[in-house]
């Protein structure tokens, strides 16, 4: 079975894999979107399902929420939790203080909130997600509809005073459609290149009316796991400053992969 997956979605398997190691009976736990988060809420189904794992889960999307159902885990809404003991989710792209970009699957909205809302955000990628500096991977910003070509004039003059070099900003399509996220909301691509002050963009960014978030996540993030096609995982805290290699075996997971398949 693993002979049919690519060495991406292998890594993207493992980090999954891994991740959901940090999930103890009881919590509850956001619910990341994108591909490699859909592995995890897949891993965390079989647990629920085998092993009795009782945990409560908050989707960050209605793909996330409709998938959870799917697989078996219990869904409440983030009002009901209140408080969430760890949020696992993909990323973009991370860097080495473990800041990130996240929006690439238009969730980040429902994303930041959740993962602000927890005790604890692990990040699970794949290596090629990895840069020396954030901004190679377009930057998501969401804005409102009503009146989103003033706000992206808008931010295009914030790039340039703020001497940002790629300027390119691009509304996001679905078809010959704008897409719409979750919110109702649109999304706006920075092609930027390289973010020198992720920090000052951000907050300049969030202060714009219209926009209502971007997809930089600063200083939330904890833990990120990297997966390799090759079946190792590596982790990185940002807490303890530590990376710890080790192996899962893809035999051990090759019912896994077919049971999620099926
Ligand atoms: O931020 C996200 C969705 O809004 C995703 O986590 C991010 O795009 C990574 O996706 P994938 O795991 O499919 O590579």
């Amino acid at each position: 079975m693993t002979g049919e997956l690519s060495p991406i979605d292998k890594a993207k398997f493992v980090a999954a894999k891994r991740s959901v190691d940090y999930v103890e009976d009881g919590m509850r736990v956001g619910l990341g979107t994108g591909s490699t988060a859909a592995w995890m809420v897949r891993c965390l189904g079989e647990m629920v399902r085998n092993d009795g794992l009782r945990i409560k889960g908050v989707p960050t999307s209605t793909r996330t929420a409709e998938l959870a159902r799917d697989v078996g885990i219990e869904v409440i809404s983030l009002d009901e939790a209140k408080w969430l003991d760890v949020t696992i989710d993909g990323a973009d792209e991370f860097d080495g203080n473990l800041n990130l970009i996240k929006g690439g699957g238009g969730a980040l909205l429902q994303e930041k909130i959740v993962a602000t809302a927890s005790d604890q955000m692990i990040v699970i990628a794949d290596i090629g997600k990895e840069v020396e500096s954030l901004g190679a991977f377009p930057l998501p910003v969401e804005v409102i509809p009503f009146g989103w070509q003033t706000t992206k004039s808008l931010v295009e003059e914030l790039l340039i005073s703020m001497d940002v070099l790629g300027r390119d900003a691009t509304l996001r399509m679905n078809g010959e459609r704008p897409f719409i996220t979750d919110e109702g909301n649109y999304i706006i691509d920075l092609h930027l290149g390289r973010i020198g002050n992720p920090h000052q963009l951000s907050m300049a960014m969030n202060q714009m009316p219209g926009v209502v978030e971007n997809g930089l996540f600063l200083d939330i993030c904890d833990v990120v796991i990297l997966g390799f096609g090759d079946g190792r995982v590596e982790t990185r805290d940002i807490n303890e400053g530590t990376v710890e290699e080790d192996r899962l075996d893809f035999v051990e997971t090759d019912n896994l992969f077919t049971d999620m398949n099926d």
